[in-house]
């Protein structure tokens, strides 16, 4: 079908910036759900799985593993990383913050109870003090409509998940960031974007204690 599958299990965790950005580059994409420790074994028995490990998404007759990689082949592949080497330079310092918060935040699914409210402050912490003045200070240095190159970017969809996230924690937070705020909402008004943000798209919701049971059960962690 031509069509990329996505190999994980029914959860957001490591897939779904993933998920975004292909649907953000208007890409169709299949999902092939690992529900039991079977279908992990038969992935690894086949050798699909380099180190063992999913996220997997086979695309263009590549079996590849290793989130960043895949994000960056297809950021590459739908012109998404920038125009030239310096645009590209501030796009990976830009998605690597990104995504230290965000492996914060995917981190906290699986944090022990007792440990869970101290975890949470310090997000909050890092979001409204280190994060979001970072984002608000690049957006007011240029005032342009996309982060990097004033055109849409990987970056900005990556920046897109990581607030609604934020959001789901305290929708407070945003607040002090008017600039990072419009940015959200010139995103969601994008129509991929827009596609994905309905109910019944491909965008998966919170990991609650059900689907990480169901993981628990495929990862035995
Ligand atoms: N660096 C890898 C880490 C992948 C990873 O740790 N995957 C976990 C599942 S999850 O963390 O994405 O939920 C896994 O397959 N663990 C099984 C194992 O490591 O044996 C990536 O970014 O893809």
């Amino acid at each position: 079908s031509g069509k990329p599958v996505l190999h994980y299990f029914n959860a957001r965790g490591r897939m779904e910036c993933i998920r975004w950005l292909l649907a953000a580059a208007g890409v169709e994409f299949e999902e092939k759900i690992i529900e039991r420790p079977e279908d992990l074994e038969k992935l690894k028995k086949d050798g699909k799985l380099m180190f063992e490990q999913v996220p997997m998404v086979e695309i263009d007759g590549m079996t590849l593993v290793q989130t960043r990689a895949i994000l960056n082949y297809i950021a590459t592949k739908y012109d998404l990383s920038g125009k030239d080497m310096k645009e590209r330079a501030l796009i990976d310092m830009y998605a690597e913050g990104i995504a230290d918060l965000n492996e914060m935040i995917v981190q906290l699914v699986i944090t022990p109870p007792d440990q869970k409210e101290a975890k949470i402050s310090l997000i909050k912490d890092r979001t409204k003090n280190r994060y979001l003045p970072a984002f608000e200070k690049v957006l007011k240095s240029h005032g342009q409509d996309y982060l990097v190159g004033n055109r849409l970017s990987r970056v900005d969809i990556h920046l897109l998940e990581l607030l609604l996230y934020v959001e789901e924690i305290d929708s407070s937070l945003l607040a002090p960031f008017p600039l990072v705020k419009a940015l959200k909402s010139r995103l969601s008004s994008l129509p991929n974007v827009k596609k994905f943000l309905q109910p019944g798209s491909q965008r998966k919701p919170p990991t609650d204690e059900k689907a990480l049971e169901e993981a628990r059960k495929v990862f035995k962690f």
